[in-house]
């Protein structure tokens, strides 16, 4: 059995070692994400680099995630790196505070005053710690510790129930956008989206830094919950960003959000990644918990495309160990029959275009005959796309010419990229050389039945028109079945 959920792993320190990143690969990272909170320019660059290269030389295809740091309030640094706040002890947040002690430290947000009053609750360090707001003088903002501990350099605020009025997209996001586009960015995460305009913008602004990547809207606001349709229409994929999420609508709410996100997502034919703490204990530890091993679990069945490792592997000390966890969780959890959320729909809904027809019609097949592959022959992708968005247990394997459509495919729930027929296009041939193909990797075995989805003419992006069943090395498609049952081609039936 081949691993249908796909991991995602956080690069920093932890992981910048060449020997140990490769191991992470071996132990199957799909996709890095590159925080741009942390590191320059030039380390984000070579970072992507180093992350190809290491996949390339170990024959696999590792997608990259550029993460924009977006408004996230952070606190300035201290004199001494951290304090501790005692409950009921004073502290001031002040935006004109060079360098912090006991009684105050600096703000990277000058408006934060604007947006609280006193009684405004605010929480540092993912709501390690509580602070209830006094009175606001000028650039001052007056607190009353509620839950105290330690607190150290640059922690990010959030104010509980959401509300902070700092747009999306920073000055410093503007200049990540042309980096990540440097870096070819198959993913561009935009973080604390309010709207699907904020994603649109995010996208106008990637286009005219001639970007290509896919957006992903990570959901960490409480409005972005109530935006969350308009959001899904704006974007390519979600994150349910689960550690600000939690700190704004309160950490009970999150479980049963997630699970609303995960099916809106795919319900939009969108991505989603499930992020933060979900290996937690891995930081200093080579196990997990139970606990973490059931939520990695339970993401798998909501139907998630992907996990992903934050702290683990950037900043821990088992970031191999923690990526060979989640796999082998995703892969037992992958047994159990998941809800399908899809098939329930399908009949009620018109398909969004010929591919979506094709990919369903597929699905429906895999389901009913005993079907060991699907490879579907794609220049965008997006048939896979519409693939992957049925729950199934055959693997979808997105043959394609296109590097970028295979780095992007990484993420996508049961797809695997094979880079496939550069400078080919007679079908024919082609149907025939990816047989072999699969045949080669040992994906396939004679006599197996597979269904093959291709577009003709060749060499279209996203012209997807052509479904057909095949019997593994039969006189090359003509056995019975394909005979009686296939080759349907659907010549625009919707009339698009
Ligand atoms: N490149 C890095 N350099 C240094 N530390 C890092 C790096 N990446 C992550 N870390 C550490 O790992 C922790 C968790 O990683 P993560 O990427 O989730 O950071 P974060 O600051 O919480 O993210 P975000 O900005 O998206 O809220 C960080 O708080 C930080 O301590
Ligand atoms: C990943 C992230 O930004 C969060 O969980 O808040
Ligand atoms: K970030
Ligand atoms: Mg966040």
């Amino acid at each position: 059995m081949m691993r249908r959920t796909k991991i995602v792993a956080t690069l920093g320190p932890a992981s910048s070692n060449p020997d140990i990143l490769r191991q992470m690969i071996e132990a199957g990272v799909d996709v890095v994400r590159i925080n741009f909170s942390h590191g320059t320019k030039d380390e984000h660059i070579a970072s992507a680099e180093q992350v190809r290269s290491l996949a390339h030389s170990l024959g696999r295809t590792v997608g990259v995630l550029a993460d924009l740091q977006g408004p996230k309030i952070r606190i300035g640094k201290f004199a001494q790196g951290k304090i501790t706040l005692k409950a009921r002890d004073e502290f001031i947040l002040d935006a004109e505070c060079e360098l912090g002690n006991q009684e105050r430290v600096g703000l990277d947000y000058r408006e934060l005053p604007n947006d609280v009053e006193a009684g405004t609750v605010l929480l540092l360090d993912d709501g390690r710690i509580v602070l209830t707001v006094t009175k606001v003088r000028e650039s001052e903002i007056y607190c009353e510790v509620l839950q105290g501990g330690i607190l150290s350099n640059n922690k990010g605020i959030n104010r509980k129930g959401g509300g902070l009025s700092a747009p999306a997209l920073t000055a410093k996001d503007l200049q990540d956008i042309k980096t990540a586009t440097i870096l070819r960015a198959d993913y561009l995460a935009v973080s604390f989206p309010r709207s699907g305009e904020d994603i649109r913008r995010a996208r106008a602004l990637m286009q005219e830094a001639q970007g290509h990547s896919l957006l992903m809207a990570k959901i960490e606001r409480s409005e972005a919950i109530l935006a969350l349709d308009d959001i899904l229409s704006a974007s390519d994929a979600i994150m349910v960003a689960r550690g600000d999420l939690a700190v704004e609508v309160g950490d009970a709410a999150v479980p049963a959000l997630q699970k609303r996100m995960i099916r809106s997502a795919r319900e939009a034919n969108k991505l989603v990644i499930t992020a933060t703490q979900m290996m937690e204990s891995m930081i200093s530890n080579p196990i997990p918990t139970r606990a973490e091993v059931s939520d990695v679990a339970n993401a798998v069945l909501d139907g998630t495309d992907a996990v992903m490792l934050s702290a683990e592997s950037a900043a821990g000390q088992y970031p191999v160990e923690a990526v060979a966890a989640m796999a082998r969780v995703c892969l037992e959890a992958e047994k159990e029959y998941t809800v399908n959320l899809s098939f329930r729909r399908s009949p009620d809904t018109q398909p969004v275009s010929i591919e979506d027809a094709i990919a369903r019609a597929t699905m429906y097949t895999a389901g009913s005959l005993k079907i060991r592959a699907i490879a579907a022959l794609t220049q965008s992708g997006v048939t896979a796309l519409f693939m992957s968005r049925r729950s199934s247990k055959v693997p979808i394997f997105a043959l394609s010419p296109q590097e970028d459509t295979l780095s992007k495919v990484t993420l996508f729930r049961g797809v695997y990229p094979i880079k496939f027929g550069q400078g080919l296009c007679d079908p024919e041939i082609i149907l025939s050389m990816a047989e072999d193909e699969l045949l080669r990797r040992g994906a396939v075995r004679n006599e197996d039945l597979i269904i093959m989805t291709i577009g003709e003419p060749v060499g279209k992006a996203g012209g997807t028109n052509t479904m057909k069943l095949v019997r593994v090395g039969g006189s090359r498609g003509t056995t019975q079945i394909t005979k009686e049952v296939t080759q349907q081609t659907f010549s625009d039936p919707l009339n698009l």
